[in-house]
């Protein structure tokens, strides 16, 4: 009865959304091994959350508990409040696609079936089934051609893709992920994880993401969870705030060393930007000097007769005529105006033998130009207010220091 009224629960809430929440879960393997515990942490609806942590932290064990692949020792797992363990196990992973490691393929089904597994277990018919197979393998930038193959004559990239693909093919609103791109040289990984992200902003499926890299936890979750071996949750937090106050010593380490550049790429590169630092580049070169002599500058972006950045002059010893076509360009970077970060627009600046970074719209169209002292302005506010936020550990320190000041105050 109980199986029941679980599923019929899932079934009536998963209209709605599909949040997962460990309540107080603990998991203890017949060995005594405590992979997880007393983890509370709730997964929001429509997000990517991401568990990480060093190797034995129990992130796998927590994933697969979340499809009863384990069963927690102690404390729920809920799906939109119903605990899973009153759901049984094919109605629940029904809702759920999961994808692992080196894709877990079946070898001896073409690519094309292997996606459909699941809707052929579903009882679809081989044709809805098959053609749900090949949008899907096109959803992950699959062609079609591949479809009749094995998958030992698909590279490692591609495998994974049809993973990924197979793990929605019954549109699961929930998707766990298991170091799914972690099998791949880093150049795809790269691809692949871009690629989630592309999928992820058309499909808003709730994902729970396990990776042993601090570098993909923070550029795929939109939020990330660190655990530390014990199977304790050591912060849970958005990159950008775990990157700018870590809660401790543990998860500073492990975000390591650049954490303070990583986090200027979730700032957005607001950054005033001056209109009078550019020249045409069929300009003739004493508009050039002009410019630069106006400005009080030495330096130029050049833009073609598109709008487009080309790459910087030197206005200093420029001959006396001439146009600005036949000066050597240097080179230069940009960023996007709307949505770059204030990351991109360093490294623009650090191309450039100006300093300066180019703006550019999303057609590359230059918008203006970023100086270095408007850089370097919102790289030190930046600075200040991260040093300006107490670190989680302090918060919770200061509101525990205040509690008792306030009685005192009563009493
Ligand atoms: N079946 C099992 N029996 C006993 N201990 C287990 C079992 N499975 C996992 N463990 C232990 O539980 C702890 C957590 O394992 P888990 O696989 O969840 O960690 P993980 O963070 O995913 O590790 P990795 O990054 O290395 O994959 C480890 O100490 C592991 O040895």
């Amino acid at each position: 009865m109980a199986v029941v009224a679980g599923a019929a629960a899932l079934g009536a809430r998963s209209a709605r959304s599909h949040v997962i929440t460990f309540d107080g879960v603990t998991k203890r393997y017949a060995d005594g091994t405590v992979a997880v515990n007393d983890l509370h942490l709730e997964i929001p609806t429509g997000e990517i959350t991401v568990l990480v942590g060093p190797s034995g932290c129990g992130k796998t064990t927590s994933l697969r508990m979340v499809n009863r692949m384990i069963d927690a020792s102690e404390g729920k797992i809920l799906l939109d409040g119903v605990d899973v363990q009153t759901i049984d196990p094919p109605t629940l992973r029904r809702g759920i696609g999961y994808v692992i490691q080196q894709a877990g393929l079946f070898p001896h089904r073409k690519i094309v079936d292997n996606v459909a597994t699941v809707p052929y277990l579903l009882g679809w018919d081989k044709r809805k089934a098959r053609t749900r197979a090949m949008e899907l393998l096109e959803r992950v930038g699959l062609d079609a051609g591949l479809a009749e193959r094995y998958p030992f004559q698909l590279s490692g990239g591609q495998q994974q893709r049809v993973g990924v693909a197979r793990a929605l093919a019954a549109d699961p609103p929930v998707l766990l992920m298991d170091e799914p791109f972690s099998a791949v040289d880093p150049v795809v990984r790269a691809d692949l994880q871009d690629e989630l992200i592309r999928l992820q902003n058309e499909l808003n499926k709730t994902i729970v993401f396990v990776t042993h890299d601090i570098d993909e936890a923070v550029k795929l979750g939109d939020r990330v969870a660190v655990l530390r071996v014990g199977g304790t949750l050591a912060q849970v937090d958005d990159p950008e705030t775990m990157l700018a106050r870590p809660a401790d010593d543990f998860v500073r380490e492990f975000l390591g060393g650049d954490r303070g550049i990583r986090r200027l790429s979730f700032v957005p590169a607001d950054l005033p930007l001056r209109g009078d630092l550019t020249v045409p580049i069929d300009a003739e070169v004493s508009e050039a000097a002009g410019a630069a002599a106006s400005s009080a500058v030495s330096w130029l972006a050049v833009v073609d007769g598109e709008g487009r950045p080309r790459g910087w002059v030197s206005t200093e010893g420029l001959p006396p005529a001439g146009k600005v076509a036949d000066l050597r360009l240097l080179p230069y970077g940009t960023f996007e105006v709307n949505g770059g970060s204030l990351r991109s627009a360093l490294d623009a600046a650090l191309l450039a033998p100006s300093g300066c970074a180019i703006a550019v719209d999303a057609d590359g169209k230059v918008a203006g130009v970023a100086t270095r002292e408007e850089l370097a302005r919102a790289t030190a506010k930046v600075a200040a207010d991260g040093a300006a936020q107490p670190a989680p550990a302090e918060q919770a320190a200061q509101s525990e220091q205040a509690v008792p000041a306030e009685g005192a105050g009563r009493g």
